[in-house]
């Protein structure tokens, strides 16, 4: 089962310029534990597509189609209590296939729907949710904020823009845990109150529990680096505290973008492994956003390459790198330097990523193609298989997959 599925999302914004589709029709999916590769050239949309899945698309940015799925059980139960007036239980309709509920009947599913059942345990009154999603385009800013620093969490580049800077570093974990988690310290009360109560008390469970993450993410001497503000680190280990932070409530997703590219080489590799370590321990995906392929070749389990709004290639990890199919990644592994061999020849691909308005052409990456003919600009290039047989290998390329296909 997967844990989230990403179903042809349209992300645009409208400008003075036109309709920028910074992501255009994309497919994507995450099961429990891996690490999912997102790569590609600045500008590709790698950025939207993130924010567009956890519900933080700047103004006036907008999801327009598609679906995304997130079927955490945990969160499904809580917000189907939460929200019961939005949940669609669809094993009362037979018709329903599994994947596209929106193409329910309009008399069953209202636009303000986004808890969908699939499954029920047990009859009656104590029967509960076994199986089902939310769909994170269709649920509502208060469903998300619920949801965000709970079950799916975020780590980014640049963890000073999403900390405060008033605050101690261990107090804003202990936070995350009190807000999304009851700590067993008068669990029944609102958490606006708990807080209250609880406060910075330093022997608190949330409080005990920012310093075990601390201890997880190695900042030495956690216990008194808890009190530190977040500028009394240094960027390494403010990145630390970030993903401890992200990790505090255990969550089943972490949508990681570009989480080491500020820092350097030895530290990154340092960070790397510890996400890889931490992911094991607390069973978290990993939506792992970079343009960098060598994290992408350290760190994930599969990857997906994106280009100009679409994703044009996926596959696991090895496969990509030892039989990359598509132009597109060919030419961003030839662009990219070896660590194993430095003076290897590096070549970069010839011109810029296009500006995301009204693409006229229908292969997004034909212009910059060394192999493209007349057919690349016209024909939307459709998934083919490319790997060998029983291997999972896709790309969108007129030029590549079985021969009696292939342009
Ligand atoms: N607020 C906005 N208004 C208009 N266009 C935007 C906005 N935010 C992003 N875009 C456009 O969406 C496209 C994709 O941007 P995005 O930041 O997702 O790329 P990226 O792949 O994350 O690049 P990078 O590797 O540099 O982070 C770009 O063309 C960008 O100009
Ligand atoms: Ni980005």
């Amino acid at each position: 089962m997967k844990l989230l599925e990403v179903d042809n999302l349209h992300t645009q914004f409208p400008t003075d310029r036109g309709t920028v589709r910074a992501v255009d029709g994309v497919d994507l999916d995450i099961e429990p534990g891996e690490i999912v590769g997102l790569v590609g050239e600045s500008g590709s949309g790698k950025s939207v597509l993130s924010e567009s899945i956890v519900g933080i698309l700047e103004e006036p940015g907008e999801i327009v189609e598609g679906d995304v799925r997130f079927r955490s059980l945990d969160t499904v139960r809580t917000l189907a209590d939460a929200f019961p007036d939005h949940v669609v239980d669809l094993t009362d309709h037979p018709e329903f296939d599994g994947a596209a509920a929106p193409e329910l009947d309009e008399e069953v599913l209202t636009p303000e729907d986004f808890v969908f059942v699939e499954e029920w345990v047990g009859d009656g009154p104590d029967s509960e949710i076994a199986a089902g999603y939310v769909d994170l385009t269709r649920a509502p800013e208060s469903a998300m904020a619920t949801i965000r620093g709970g079950d799916v969490a975020m780590v980014f580049q640049d963890p000073m823009n999403s900390m405060n800077p008033t605050i101690s570093v261990g107090e804003q974990i202990a936070e995350t845990v009190r807000l999304h988690q009851d700590v067993g310290e008068s669990v029944s009360l609102p958490a606006e109150v708990k807080r209250k109560i609880l406060g910075s008390a330093k022997n608190s469970a949330a409080w005990r529990r920012a310093i075990e993450m601390l201890e997880a993410v190695e900042i030495p001497e956690p216990e008194a680096r808890a009190a530190d503000y977040p500028h009394e680190f240094s960027g390494g280990m403010r990145q630390r505290a970030m993903i401890a932070m992200a990790l505090s409530c255990e969550p089943d997703l972490l949508v990681a973008d570009e989480p080491t590219t500020a820092l350097d080489v030895t530290i990154q590799a340092q960070i790397l492994e510890e996400l890889e370590g931490l992911k094991d321990e607390f069973d978290t995906a990993i939506l792992m956003i970079t343009h960098d392929l060598a994290v992408v070749a350290e760190t994930c389990d599969r990857v997906n390459v994106m280009y100009a709004g679409e994703v044009v290639e996926r596959a696991d990890a090895d496969e990509l790198f030892t039989n990359p199919q598509h132009p597109y990644t060919q030419g961003l592994i030839a662009s990219t330097p070896r660590l194993d061999d430095p003076d290897a020849e590096v070549e970069a691909i010839p011109g810029n990523v296009p500006d995301l308005v009204d693409i006229p052409y229908a292969c997004h990456f034909a212009p910059r193609c060394p192999e493209a003919k007349r057919e690349c600009f016209e024909v939307d290039p459709d998934f083919r298989d490319v790997g060998e047989a029983g291997v999972e290998h896709q790309a969108a390329c007129l030029r590549r997959g079985p021969e009696e296909e292939r342009l």
